[in-house]
């Protein structure tokens, strides 16, 4: 018999996952498995439950909720040095990550690529002694994930992150960063940078077209001080795929990058708040086991 863990956060996405436990249970009790389940209430309790049955959960977790919750899960089977593989029930916002690995709504697809017991390897991020598995980010609009509203995340879905995104462009004021990549050095007057596992982020599948989860690279892009006409445009780029050739736009793969800005600016790990900056950012290649479908 096969042993998992599950952890589901009971408020991602639409707050719905909850509904959809018991089929969960069921389909896993018929592949011949046996299932733990546990429900995330506050932070840091994913920790002490992953430490807590890292013995009874021998052949993988499971985590239900978005990249916020992976980013909780990842972290913790990181740092307690747990080497079973990680399945993704995208039951978030945006679930960044879980739709770059192929996995969508199809709760089904999700669980068969538990129950068939193939995993790949990716690479993860590491900052400042976390790690993060999708984007680390800082400057205009990297803050919505973290700071909208639970409640209207849960009724607008995507839409809050957008509103709340909008509501901050008159207001926000460039940051002057220096980032220093594999040794090339960057000082500039800047809007946001990302820097990027996936190239999928906000929903937005393309932001960076060459990356890859298992090259051992990161993709950091620096959107530059421009004005909100010019942002407008430039998102009109994204939506076309065609932003990297945009002059506002620096675009580079590099495996260490140091950003350091005079403010003490707050970052942003897949979606949750992450370290002020400065930033000592590195990849560690495929560092972590996830499920995939045969
Ligand atoms: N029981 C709970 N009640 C309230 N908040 C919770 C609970 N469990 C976890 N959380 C919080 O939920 C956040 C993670 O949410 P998550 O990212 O999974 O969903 P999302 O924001 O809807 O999706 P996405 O990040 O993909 O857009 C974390 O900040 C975590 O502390």
């Amino acid at each position: 018999m096969k042993k998992y863990a599950l952890i589901y956060n009971p408020v991602s996405g639409d707050a719905k996952f909850k509904s959809r436990l018991d089929e969960v249970i069921e389909y896993l009790q018929v592949s011949g498995g046996l299932v733990l389940p546990f429900r995330t209430r506050l932070k840091g309790d994913i920790r002490s439950f992953i430490s807590q049955v890292r013995g009874i959960a021998t052949d993988g977790f499971i985590v239900a909720g978005g990249d916020g919750t992976v980013h909780e899960v990842i972290n913790a089977m990181l740092a307690e040095e747990i080497d079973v593989p990680l399945g993704i029930i995208p039951s978030g916002t945006c679930n960044d990550f879980a739709s770059h690995l192929g996995f969508g709504k199809d709760l089904s697809v999700c669980l068969r690529a538990v129950t068939g017991g193939v995993w790949r390897t990716v690479d993860v991020g590491r900052v400042n002694g976390e790690y993060f598995l999708n984007v680390a980010s800082a400057g205009l609009l990297t803050s919505v994930a973290h700071s909208v509203d639970t409640t209207l995340k849960n009724t607008l879905g995507r839409m809050a992150y957008y509103l709340k995104g909008l509501g901050e462009l008159p207001s926000f004021r460039s940051l002057h960063v220096k980032i220093t990549a594999d040794g090339q050095i960057i000082q500039d007057d800047i809007l946001l940078f990302l820097v990027m596992n996936s190239g999928m982020v906000g929903s937005f599948p393309t932001l960076a077209p060459k990356a890859k989860i298992d090259d051992g690279m990161l993709d950091l892009l620096v959107v530059n001080k421009c004005s909100i006409s010019e942002l407008m445009g430039l998102f009109i780029s994204i939506f076309a795929g065609r932003h990297t050739s945009s002059s506002h736009i620096r675009h580079l793969q590099a495996a260490n990058i140091y950003i350091e800005c005079e403010e003490p600016v707050e970052s942003d790990l897949d979606g949750e708040l992450g370290p002020l900056l400065p930033l000592a950012i590195s990849t560690i290649t495929n560092k972590l086991k996830v499920f995939r479908l045969a």
